[in-house]
């Protein structure tokens, strides 16, 4: 067994939620044919000036699958897939997704870090990634990333420059053969239901990015539940412009919740408000999902741009905390519905409905999509708080898997003996069954959405040779609601600036996303009474010095 670190249901509820229909016992890949005899000619995916049909992504996909698997590729195996919002990525997915082999879905602002220690951990036999993109060369970094991982890793790469070392993606894609044929092999080896579809990563406390396994079962209820309670259809057509490799973006309900409601997903790299707007009125856009950080740009755009945005009918927006005040002035300023989306790569989600109230749609969080979910909201002693209270929010149901990918110790701290996921997320619930989120227990700072864990940043910063002890906060911002601020107290007669800070953590591979915007030099840190940095204490420091200077 080759990902023998996922850890699986137990047998009694692996059955009844077979039993519930929940899961179909088939792989995602399945549906690609059955879509490509129903839709043929219908637009499945928009990217720029290039556009598949759903034929033409079964047949892109087949054949990208058939090469994979020629490469040496097949079930269980791992491949990073570091790649900007494009086409290909769709059909990478969904040929990975045919053969059972395993995407990784790595963020186009990973280096070294990130893809060296995922890569290891997953012991990942290839990397896809672009040529260049935003003037990085990742070309470069997928062969520095795959000479450090343990075994060997072939590169794949989508674009023009493809040295000959690197596999180019696109040549893969040049359909010879016979279709038919190519589809009746691959259905041979396809793998099954409960086989492990995805790798998503997760924000997390102690270093790198956790693994999640997501099955090919618990995968499509997740996005048949989500694209339900968005009301997707055939005739969505949905805008992905945050990173694709997100759940959020990816299957809440995104990119495959369209295309498993028989509807069109358009891709854009970047969710720069002009280009945005251009793209829902040229492409008659009913959908598009974003970060608060995000929608805000997008609303003051919108007060002076003349572009017909009248197709758009909801915005989904999650990924952090979202003011009512913002909230409620979203429809207005888009002339579209909100729906807000509380969801986790670990599994959950939760959407306010698409006929919700505003009271409902503006101060809450929402639902859960599945019947089968179970929420229970814990006091600090870990026992249930009273209804309406505030605490910590636990969770089970039949797409959050029982563990993160490999990591038994983490997972005795992140899951309950009885398979709940701690969320590390602070909730209220309402009469009517509403999640409220009110803060966040663990420790990770929340920059427009991506979720940076302190740990790992500080364990990065211990290793400079000035530093003597080190401690990572989110400091508030208006823009992208968290930054990471760095306090520190230094070896004695050294020195240390911002400047340094940033150039060690861009040397060692950071992203740059997660590099520290702020840098407190401190005689001493304040701690706790088990000698830890008091983050409760220098959280209050920037608190007050945040808004002293605003
Ligand atoms: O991780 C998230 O923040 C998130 C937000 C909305 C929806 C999702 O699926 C998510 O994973």
């Amino acid at each position: 067994m080759k990902l023998d670190g996922v850890v699986p249901w137990p047998a009694d509820l692996a059955y009844a939620y077979r039993a519930a229909g929940c899961w179909q016992g088939r792989p995602l890949g399945s549906y690609l044919w059955e879509w490509a005899e129903q839709r043929g000619e219908r637009i499945a995916v928009v990217d720029g000036g290039h556009r598949l049909t759903y034929r033409d992504l079964a047949v892109n996909a087949d054949a990208l699958a058939e090469r994979l698997a020629d490469l040496g590729l097949d079930h269980g195996d791992t491949v990073l897939v570091q790649l900007p919002n494009c086409w290909e990525f769709v059909v990478v997915t969904v040929a990975c997704f045919r053969l059972g082999v395993v995407p990784v879905m790595m963020l186009p602002p990973h280096r070294e870090h990130e893809l060296v220690s995922i890569g290891t951990h997953v012991r990942a036999k290839a990397l896809i990634v672009p040529d260049t993109w935003r003037g990085y060369d990742h070309q470069d970094l997928a062969h520095r990333v795959a000479a450090a991982l343990p075994g060997p890793a072939r590169v794949l790469v989508v674009g023009q420059e493809v040295r000959p070392d690197s596999v180019d993606v696109r040549g893969l894609l040049e359909q010879d053969g016979d279709s038919a044929a190519r589809r009746r092999r691959l259905d041979g080896r396809a793998p099954s239901g409960s086989d492990v579809a995805v790798f998503l990563l997760s924000g997390g406390t102690t270093g790198v990015p956790k693994v999640i396994s997501r099955t090919h079962d618990d995968y499509e209820y997740n996005i048949r539940r989500s694209a339900r309670a968005c009301d997707f259809g055939p005739d969505t057509v949905y805008l992905a412009v945050l990173p694709a490799g997100h759940n959020f973006p990816l299957a809440s309900p995104g990119i495959l919740g369209a295309l498993f409601s028989g509807g069109r997903a358009v891709l854009l790299p970047s969710p720069r408000p002009e280009p945005v707007f251009e793209a829902i009125e040229a492409e008659g856009v009913t959908a598009t999902s974003a970060v608060p950080a995000v929608v805000l740009k997008w609303m003051e755009e919108a007060a002076t741009s003349r572009r017909d945005l009248s197709s758009l009918r909801y915005v989904h927006v999650g990924g952090s905390v979202l003011s009512p005040e913002i909230a409620a002035r979203i429809g207005p300023a888009l002339g579209c519905r909100l729906q807000q989306v509380y969801g986790m790569a670990e599994g959950l989600i939760c959407y306010t409905p698409a006929d919700a109230s505003e009271e409902v749609a503006h101060t809450t969080q929402g639902a859960p999509v599945s019947p089968y979910d179970e929420l229970l909201v814990a006091g600090p002693d870990g026992h249930p708080v009273l209804p309406g209270e505030i605490g910590e929010l636990l969770t089970r149901g039949p797409y959050t898997p029982r563990g993160y990918y490999g990591v038994p110790d983490q997972n005795s701290l992140s899951f309950t003996p009885d398979g709940w996921f701690r969320t590390g997320d602070l909730v209220r619930i309402t009469p009517e069954g509403n999640v409220v989120v009110c803060g966040r227990v663990k420790d990770l700072i929340n920059r427009a959405g991506e979720k940076i864990s302190a740990g790992e940043i500080e364990t990065l910063v211990q290793e400079m040779p000035q530093v003597a002890e080190v401690a990572a906060v989110a400091m508030p911002d208006p823009e992208v609601g968290e930054r990471v601020c760095l306090f520190a107290r230094l070896h004695p007669g050294h020195e240390l600036t911002l400047g340094d800070v940033s150039a060690a953590l861009t040397a060692r591979g950071l992203a740059a996303f997660k590099i520290p915007e702020r840098l407190e030099v401190l005689d001493d840190l304040p701690h706790t009474p088990i000698g830890k940095p008091d983050k409760k204490v220098l959280q209050k420091l920037l608190l007050a010095d945040v808004a002293g200077t605003a």
